[in-house]
């Protein structure tokens, strides 16, 4: 199971995460990545973390003031990308556009969807991975795979009847190792998750906790 831990704006400390998030991930063998704002993605990776961008913008090199370039995320070490966060939505031609801006600059891709329609859609357009979340549920203390077990399923479904090469994850809510268990069960190949680490008193514990599920 992959666990991406987004930091998303929490006013957490986005280096301790990625130490613990790198000692975790080195002590359990399980894959473990962290998704700083874009203003941290160098300090995190200088952890030796591996390292995520939060958003890419559909976007080349030129006149685009504000915009997160992939090949400058990339430069900061990121070697991957959400793309379409239920907190950053895009339209299907900009999901597509931010597809191939990260393609371009070498960075692993998830596309984020609301549910099993969107995942078909984010899948025709060819990442590497989807990632399920039903925003009702996002930030919440109750996890997707015990909440609404079939959206899940139904990702699973979806994605492999477009194209079986792209992954699944799920996210909202997921915080234990018994979340990630459940997902997995579910069918999911990693979880999405923030609030479970980022707010946590004790991130590397809730790490521990999580990975001990997988
Ligand atoms: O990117 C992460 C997801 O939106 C899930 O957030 P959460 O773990 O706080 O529910």
């Amino acid at each position: 199971m992959f666990v991406l831990v987004n930091l998303k704006a929490y006013p957490c400390d986005p280096v301790a995460v990625a130490e613990a998030a790198h000692d975790v991930a080195a002590e359990s063998g399980v894959r473990i990545a962290v998704a700083p704002q874009a203003a941290h993605l160098e300090r995190v990776a200088e952890t030796g973390v591996e390292t995520w961008a939060q958003h890419v913008a559909p976007i080349s090199y030129g006149s685009h003031t504000g915009h997160t370039l992939a090949e400058a995320a990339a430069a900061a070490g990121a070697t991957g990308t959400l793309l379409n966060h239920s907190e950053r939505r895009l339209t299907l031609a900009d999901v597509d556009g931010a597809l191939d801006a990260a393609e371009r600059a070498d960075l692993e891709t998830v596309v984020c969807a609301n549910n099993p329609d969107q995942v078909a859609a984010a899948a025709a357009l060819g990442p590497d991975a989807v990632a399920v979340e039903p925003p009702e549920l996002i930030g919440g203390d109750v996890s997707v795979s015990t909440a609404d077990p079939g959206i899940v399923e139904g990702a699973v479904a979806a994605a492999g009847a477009v194209d079986p090469e792209v992954d699944v994850y799920c996210g909202a809510g997921v915080s234990t190792g018994d979340d990630l268990a459940a997902a997995a069960d579910l069918g999911a190949a990693g979880v999405l998750l923030a609030s479970g680490v980022a707010k946590a008193d004790d991130p590397r514990a809730a790490l521990d906790d999580l990975v001990s599920g997988a």
